[in-house]
């Protein structure tokens, strides 16, 4: 089976981007395009892109390190790797052009999770913990076929042929670790299991292994655009409301060059050491801390004079920040591919009441003719232009502007 048609397991109404959305609004849209939403939903993007950190490194010699790695998998390949043509410090893979058909089926098959697939589909590696089955009689350095298990249903360590017909061939690899060291109690394996080799994404086997720690980052442009809009200078005051695992904070301390406050907050303290281990590796100044964002907000000066700086962390004092992002916990469903996606329309429609808590705090935390950039890596309405729309109406005091870049869309 190619691609599904949609990731959805819940049949939903086909207003699942639309009335999900803002209640008031009387988009529609057609069932054509609905049913073609869902199967971009289920595919791969056509490009790859890098982020690079210009702190440590630079593009030309990220771009040259791309090519050597890629020509080095894939040999004389036709694989197009060039610097964006709008943004000097990102990197752009174009994937093969791939007909599914043409690839060749072996009769060893390998079954992965659905999030292992994915990844798969977007340059990776399969890693031990999401391999589901293995044939018996697999030898290291075999050819394999990979399928995802759309259904969940695969029993892991399988070790016969997993007859399941929801399962989604994947592409080819080359087999790295035996049955036994992936299979078994108490065993808790790492590392690479099948070296892929071909993908019906067409995106070549990819990764930063090869590239200096800290060097570039595999980033979709929609995320490098949302710091570009915000648009971080040396010496502002600048706060990333939810930021791990550090992605755009990052890229925000690297346009500061390092020069002003940037603070950074997330909910958790797992997610806040992943925050901090990235801006270590970057080499990002930023002053982190662990605090829920719609609760970081002090009405009281009183409660804020203890501090002598921002640099203290929350509760901040209303108007302190030059810039502010609020890159929001949302519903997911802009990232690709989605094989499957098990998101009730319940869940999807939980995350309006918090973002508007944050975007709330968002907006007074701003200094007046400061800039707020809200972002998700969704696609409802209800979070995406719902959102805006409620902003504008509920904060007389915001203007929507125009980023200065915009790529997609009418823009081309
Ligand atoms: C979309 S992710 C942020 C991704 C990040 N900006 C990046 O580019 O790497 C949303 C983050 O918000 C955090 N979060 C959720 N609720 C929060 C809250 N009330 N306050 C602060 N962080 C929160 C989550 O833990 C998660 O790390």
């Amino acid at each position: 089976m190619p691609y599904p048609d949609s990731p959805f397991v819940e049949t939903f109404k086909s207003q699942l981007v639309t009335c999900l959305s803002d209640e008031k609004s009387d988009t529609t849209i057609s069932n054509a395009e609905y049913e073609r939403t869902l199967r971009w939903l289920c595919s791969s993007p056509r490009i790859t892109s890098y982020r690079i950190n210009t702190l440590k490194s630079n593009t030309e010699e990220i771009l040259q390190a791309l090519k050597k790695h890629v020509s080095e998998v894939l040999g004389e390949s036709l694989i197009k790797i060039d610097i964006h043509p709008s943004i000097s410090d990102v990197i752009v893979i174009h994937n093969n052009d791939i007909n599914e058909k043409l690839l060749e089926r072996h009769d060893k098959q390998i079954v992965v999770d659905v999030d292992c697939a994915a990844a798969l589909l977007r340059g990776a590696h399969v890693y031990a913990p999401g391999v589901m089955a293995m044939m018996s009689g697999t030898q290291i350095n075999d050819e394999v076929s990979v399928f995802a298990d759309a259904s969940r249903k695969c029993k892991k360590g399988l070790q016969k042929l997993y007859k399941d017909e929801n399962k989604i061939f994947i592409g080819n690899g080359v087999v790295k670790m035996k049955r036994h060291e992936l299979f078994g109690e108490n065993l808790n394996p790492s590392g690479i299991a099948i070296e892929i080799t071909e993908t019906i994404s067409g995106c070549p086997p990819l990764g930063d292994h090869f590239l200096p720690p800290g060097s570039a980052l595999l980033q979709n442009l929609p995320s490098i655009l949302c710091v570009h809009a915000l648009n971080p200078q040396p010496n502002e005051n600048i706060i990333d409301m939810c930021a791990s695992p550090g992605n755009k904070t990052t890229h925000i301390a690297e346009l500061m060059q390092n020069k002003g406050v940037l603070i950074a907050i997330d909910k958790t303290s797992k997610r806040v050491t992943q925050l901090k281990k990235r801006c270590d590796e970057f080499g990002a100044k930023a002053y982190i801390f662990e605090a829920d964002s719609s609760k970081i907000l002090s009405l009281d000066s009183v409660d804020c004079s203890r501090q002598n700086s921002i640099k203290d962390g929350p509760p901040f004092l209303p108007e302190t920040f030059d810039k502010v992002l609020l890159d929001a916990p949302c519903s997911v469903l802009g990232k690709r591919p989605q094989l499957v996606n098990r998101l009730s329309e319940k869940m999807i429609k939980s995350y309006v009441p918090l973002q508007r808590k944050l975007f709330e705090t968002a907006v007074t935390l701003l200094k007046t003719h400061g800039t707020l950039v809200y972002s998700t890596c969704t696609i409802t309405l209800a979070e995406n232009e719902g959102m805006v729309a409620w902003a504008l109406r509920t904060f007389k005091c915001l203007e929507l502007v125009r980023p200065s870049l915009c790529l997609g869309g009418q823009d081309g």
